[in-house]
């Protein structure tokens, strides 16, 4: 069993960063969340004067045993693995947005049901062709549950000794809103019709057999320890899911700063927080999906989201499109005059 070792947050600089802060010149507050985010940023790196090096996004890829059915997913299962060649290829959105804010991309076969070969740009981190359908038993054995996670610690690990601290997590994989839905219903005990949406499109119909379909599988697994994250990560979840929530946690055990994009990064945040809440001090919200449930997660976790954009993509693509809001926050500590250097009279009330 792997452990993380995750650093409660240091808050001894909050004082003197919140002063920083309204020393700038402008009116007190007059930034808004970006106040608050650099706060947040400098807490993190425990610095009056933080920096962004060498930023990534790390897309995770894997199919799901439900997918071949058709019961869940609008798309077939295929898509998952074409979807990863044209990452690779450069084409999606995500490459689209990371190229524009040179955030560097990484793309993890964590499980998808091909054989990629030789392909140098990807990382080779298949746990199995695609996990087993939780109609039938759980998704994944325990010990392949953990061998993700520990992929997941492994590779950021990876991105940190090349001097990165601040990282996007993404994924990719045909009926992954499923099993984000069945993880966010088991912990945090909404009824699962609260955390069941349309996914990449689901129409009425679909949408309603989808319902049913998960309602089945949750009954199935009834006898289920709620009190167990591995357990439930195991039951419900994807490879993917499991090697972004070890992923998570490296991350926080190395102090990086994580962005955290849309319902199923945040599924995954679930389960890490559930094995250690500290994770939660790292994780910068970066938008409000649109994918029903993903509102009531942000709101469990007492975030702000920076965007709200109606976005239900996936692929890091929340998180890209909010890196420059996070290197505003930044920018502005480190480099906005204060009312002192910069001559202007303060407040007078
Ligand atoms: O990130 C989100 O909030 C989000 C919301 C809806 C769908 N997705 C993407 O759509 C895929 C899963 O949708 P589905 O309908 O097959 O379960 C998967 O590849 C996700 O990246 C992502
Ligand atoms: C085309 C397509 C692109 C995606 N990107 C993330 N999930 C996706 C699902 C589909 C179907």
């Amino acid at each position: 069993m792997m452990t993380f070792c995750i650093p409660e947050l240091n808050r001894s600089l909050e004082g003197s960063l919140k002063q920083k802060i309204d020393l700038k010149t402008k009116p007190i507050g007059a930034l808004g969340d970006l106040e608050s985010l650099a706060l947040r940023i400098g807490l993190i790196q425990q610095s009056l004067s933080p920096s962004l090096n060498n930023p990534h996004i790390l897309v995770f890829a894997g199919d799901h045993g439900i997918a071949k059915e058709n019961l869940v997913n609008p798309y077939p299962q295929e898509v998952t693995y074409q979807m990863v060649m044209n990452f690779l290829e450069g084409g999606a959105a995500i490459n689209v947005f990371a190229r524009q804010h040179q955030l560097a991309l990484e793309v993890i076969d964590a499980g998808v049901n091909h054989d990629f070969g030789d392909q140098p740009h990807l990382i080779h981190a298949k746990i199995a062709k695609g996990t087993a359908n939780y109609l039938n038993g759980p998704a994944m054995t325990l010990a392949q549950c953990q061998q993700a996670m520990q992929k997941g610690a492994e590779l950021v690990d990876q991105v940190y000794q090349r001097n990165c601290n601040v990282i996007g997590f993404g994924e990719m994989g045909i009926s992954n809103t499923s099993s984000a839905a069945l993880i966010m219903h088991t912990i945090m005990g909404l009824p699962l019709e609260d955390c069941v949406g349309k996914g990449t499109g689901a129409n009425n119909s679909l949408q309603k057999t989808k319902l049913q379909t998960l309602d089945k599988v949750i009954h199935q697994h009834n006898r289920i320890d709620k009190k167990n994250p591995i357990q439930i990560l195991s039951t419900f979840g994807g490879f993917e899911i499991a090697q972004l929530c070890g992923a998570m946690l490296q991350a926080a055990s190395r102090g990086m700063i994580i962005l955290v994009d849309g319902f199923i990064t945040s599924a995954a945040l679930l389960i890490a927080e559930a094995i250690d809440a500290h994770v939660l001090s790292y994780c910068i919200f970066t938008h409000c999906s649109d994918e029903k449930g993903h509102a009531a997660m942000l709101d469990h976790f007492k975030a702000i989201p920076l965007l709200q954009l109606g976005m239900r993509l996936g692929e890091g693509s929340g998180a890209a499109l909010a890196y420059p809001i996070v290197a505003s926050a930044c920018a502005f500590l480190n480099e906005m005059a204060s009312f002192d250097s910069a001559g202007v009279s303060k407040e007078n009330q």
